[in-house]
């Protein structure tokens, strides 16, 4: 979960290959993984001690005091969990894995991502106690097994019975040790594993804190339609590129929550602002919206300086990599976008209005984005159709392939008449997937097609599906799943 190690890793051209870099994006289904496997091994060391406490009270052993857990035969293994170190550490440890485990769930980061991101950060007290675990010294091992190896006999002791003694007496004799076994506890180890990843998430941590104390200029806020606001800001030394996102944090709202937005634009040479576009779906949302809104004009572009005081203070770590930065590394890219899943894309083609398509690899870009209502297409429609313009004008109308989607028709109206180029490519309802991959895959024969997908999870699930199941030995869709939520 270093994002920023991540991100540095993913951008440099060490990282040549785009599988290495497709790797590079699964972090965090890397880090799930790790999770539950944690949890799972974590279930079999507790049964397996369960069972150890319970081994302790019944063979307590008089010949070898040190080696008890226990402190008289028969006793309670509860007692002996709730009475020693590593027993009620266990119990602490069990206790946040579970809490973590369940608050991780994707119905609970999705009904209330705070109760996660709180949660969550119970791991850093899991550590703490999971190095306190192993200082009880209850595993032992033997100290001195030259001078008593594993079987021996010291003076006093004897194991066999007094008729079969006499017959034994000569090999007694050369079982016959100095001294009493002696034991000692393990050297607790846990820190040697943990200390290096540990050192690595706390640099990285600690490097994000650093570089999100810079302070952030709220510059521009722009209200649109379907509860959309633009928030286009400035931050000294900020650079990024399209596809990348940050984890916005609004100390007004709250100190802990950071949200993950991704950039709609990224500073250049001409403009130094960067921006996003945030859709107000949940509390933290509309707090902020609220904080953002009041007592300016909402009809105003750009807000006179004297207007900057009334802006809460917000602070920005990142940027952070992304699939969605590929877009250009392929020769032709489909890019799908649901709703407000359409910003990483938003930037990608802000980035084609100002750097022009000769700079990429990318020969041919189609664009399909799916909308509930008309009006989410005037989020971005000006961007559009300058980019289509640009393009027709550099006589290269076959590299931006577009189609819009709306899928609830019950209120449906024309688009403005400003915008024709849209309205002669909008459809009604949802995507038939199969038929646009189809079409796409006899368009481009012997291509491989980068596919990158933003948006609610039913539509990547539904097209990673028909890409993986597109059967054609000469067009490939290489399926690029986009998503920090
Ligand atoms: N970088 C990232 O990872 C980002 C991710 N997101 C995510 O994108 C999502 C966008 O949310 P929102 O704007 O509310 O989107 P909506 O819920 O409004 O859905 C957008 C469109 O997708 C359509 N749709 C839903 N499922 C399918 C499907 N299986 N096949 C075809 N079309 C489908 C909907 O059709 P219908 O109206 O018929 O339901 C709707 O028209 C959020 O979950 C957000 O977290 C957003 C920004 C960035
Ligand atoms: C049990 C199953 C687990 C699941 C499903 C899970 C899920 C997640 C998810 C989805 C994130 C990303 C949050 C985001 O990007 O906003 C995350 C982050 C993180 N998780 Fe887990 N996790 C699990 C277990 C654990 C455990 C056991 C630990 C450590 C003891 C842990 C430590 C972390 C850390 C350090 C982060 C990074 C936070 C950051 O720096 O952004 N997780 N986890």
């Amino acid at each position: 979960m270093c994002r920023s190690l991540l991100k540095f890793i993913r951008g440099t051209h060490t990282v040549s290959s785009r599988k290495t870099r497709r790797m590079l994006d699964k972090y965090k289904t890397f880090h799930v993984a790790c999770g539950l496997a944690i949890c799972i091994f974590s279930a079999i060391h507790v049964s397996a001690h369960l069972a150890n406490a319970a081994n302790f009270s019944t063979s307590y052993s008089e010949e070898f005091p040190s080696l008890n857990v226990a402190r008289y035969r028969g006793e309670d293994p509860k007692w002996i969990i709730l009475t020693t170190i590593p027993g009620v550490t266990g119990i602490v440890l069990v206790l946040i894995l579970f809490l973590m485990l369940m608050s991780s769930s994707n119905c609970v980061r999705s009904f209330n991502y705070e109760i996660f991101w709180y949660t969550h950060n119970l791991f850093i007290v899991f550590y703490i106690v999971l190095m306190v675990h192993m200082v009880g010294g209850v595993l032992k091992y033997q100290t001195n097994i030259e001078a008593h190896p594993p079987g021996c006999l010291t003076a006093n002791q004897s194991n066999m019975d007094p008729q079969a003694k006499e017959m034994e007496k000569a090999d007694n004799e050369e079982r016959r040790c100095t001294e009493e076994a002696h034991f000692q506890g393990h050297y607790p180890q846990t820190w040697i594993w943990l200390s290096g990843p540990l050192c690595l998430y706390c640099a990285e941590r600690f490097f994000r804190y650093i570089r999100s104390c810079d302070p952030v200029t709220i510059v521009t806020v722009i209200r649109h339609p379907c509860n959309v606001i633009e928030l286009q800001m400035l931050k000294n030394k900020f650079a990024a590129r399209p596809g990348q996102y940050i984890l916005l944090n609004c100390p007004a709202v709250s100190s802990f929550e950071n949200h993950p937005f991704t950039l709609t634009t990224c500073p250049t040479e001409n403009k130094k602002t960067f921006s996003i576009h945030l859709r107000i779906v949940g509390d933290w949302t509309e707090r902020f919206t609220q904080l953002l809104l009041t007592g300016s004009r909402t009809d105003m572009k750009t807000l006179p300086m004297v207007q900057h005081r009334k802006y809460p203070k917000i602070y920005v770590d990142g940027p952070f990599g992304s699939p969605s930065e590929d877009v250009f590394n392929y020769d032709v890219s489909l890019c799908v976008a649901g709703g407000i899943g359409v910003t990483p894309f938003a930037c990608m083609l802000h980035t084609l209005l100002d750097r022009g398509w000769t700079h990429f690899r990318l020969q041919r870009l189609y664009f399909v984005w799916v909308c509930s209502e008309l009006q989410s297409f005037y989020w971005f429609a000006e961007l559009l159709c300058s980019v289509h313009h640009k393009l027709w004008q550099e006589n290269r109308p076959d590299y931006f392939n577009m189609k819009l989607y709306v899928s609830q028709t019950d209120s449906l109206e024309n688009m403005s008449a400003k915008y024709r180029p849209l309205t002669s490519r909008l459809l009604v309802g949802r995507p038939r997937w199969k038929l646009l991959l189809n079409e796409l895959g006899k368009t481009n024969k012997h291509k491989r097609i980068g596919v990158f997908c933003c948006g609610p999870k039913a539509i990547s699930r539904t097209l990673h599906r028909f890409c993986n199941s597109f059967q054609s030995s000469e067009t490939v869709f290489e399926f690029n799943k986009e998503s920090f939520s």
